[in-house]
């Protein structure tokens, strides 16, 4: 498939910390998961690919556009809908006024045609009845609906969504997720996430990123893959093993190197993740 966000060589530092090093990556449409441990540099690379914030070293291209040119980032922003870790709500705004103000944000001039657009998504993401509530009214599932609907003004081809399933119970989470795998029909998705679950759920592509370097890029059933004959059952704690934990049957679940004869698991996604953040030197315990 066409990529339409490829990026190259994406560099950035902050000080002495390296937030992203060197980073490659080829997105095509569809919901492409970006999952890392606390600090592993994916604000930071959605920031970049949102033109928030410049790369020190690197170029990409949105949907063909290059934001190295004023006239390209122009295109860029025109194509983009983004939806940061803390949307910056005003409280007092009702849902239809916060995704207004997005609307004027994007350049949504003519007012007629604004507030069709604002309906729009409001309805898209299942609002259209609240539409006139204040956003302090709302439950904290219905507000992450709210700052969806304004990263989906103006039907945008590259939606990049940082953590939007924080803090949502498992019903909320589940209603979130139909919402991202619709607007992911005929578009470009970029979903960080902690949400193995998430991942294994939504996306066709999985890109895991640790220390500010790709140290995964494929699907997410080659990322599970990774973990085969790596996970084994065991009365007790195996002692050789990465992390081991006692399930809710009472036996214990290892990961890592097995014993022979070791009765082995079938893997999950989180089982591939945990072991290639192992491979990337960061603590299995803390993913
Ligand atoms: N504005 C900033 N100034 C200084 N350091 C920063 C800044 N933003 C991020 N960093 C550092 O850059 C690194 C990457 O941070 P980033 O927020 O991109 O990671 P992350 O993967 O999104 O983490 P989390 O999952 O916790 O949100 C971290 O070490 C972080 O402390």
């Amino acid at each position: 498939m066409t990529p339409t966000v490829s990026a190259s060589g994406l560099s950035l530092r902050y000080g002495g910390t390296r937030a992203l090093d060197d980073v490659s990556l080829r997105l095509t449409r569809g919901v492409t998961g970006l999952l890392g441990p606390n600090g592993a540099g994916k604000t930071t690379l959605l920031r970049v690919l949102a033109t928030a914030v410049p790369p020190d070293r690197g170029a990409f291209t949105v949907l063909g556009h290059d934001p190295a040119t004023s006239r390209g980032r122009q295109d860029v922003r025109r194509s983009l809908g983004y939806l940061p870790q803390t949307p910056g709500f005003h409280p007092d705004f009702t849902a239809f006024e916060f995704v207004d103000y997005v609307a004027i944000l994007k350049e949504l001039t003519n007012r007629g045609a604004r507030h069709r657009e604002v309906r729009r998504v409001l309805e898209e993401v299942d609002l259209g009845d609240v539409r006139g509530r204040r956003i302090k009214r709302l439950s904290g599932g219905m507000r992450q609906r709210v700052a969806l609907a304004a990263a989906l003004v103006g039907d945008p081809g590259f939606l990049v969504l940082d953590e939007p399933t924080v803090g949502l119970d498992p019903e909320q989470r589940m209603r979130f997720r139909e919402l991202i795998a619709q607007a992911g029909e005929g578009r470009t998705v970029l979903l960080s996430t902690h949400q193995t679950e998430d991942v294994a759920m939504l996306c066709n592509r999985v890109v895991v990123l640790a220390g500010g370097q790709v140290r995964f890029d494929g699907t997410p059933a080659e990322l599970t893959a990774r973990a085969a004959g790596q996970v084994w059952s065991s009365t007790e704690r195996d002692p050789g093993a990465l992390a081991g934990w006692r399930t809710g049957t009472g036996s214990f679940r290892n990961l890592g190197d097995p014993p022979p004869g070791a009765d082995l698991l079938e893997p999950t996604l989180e089982d591939g993740y945990l072991l290639t953040l192992d491979g990337a030197g960061a603590e299995v315990a803390a993913a």
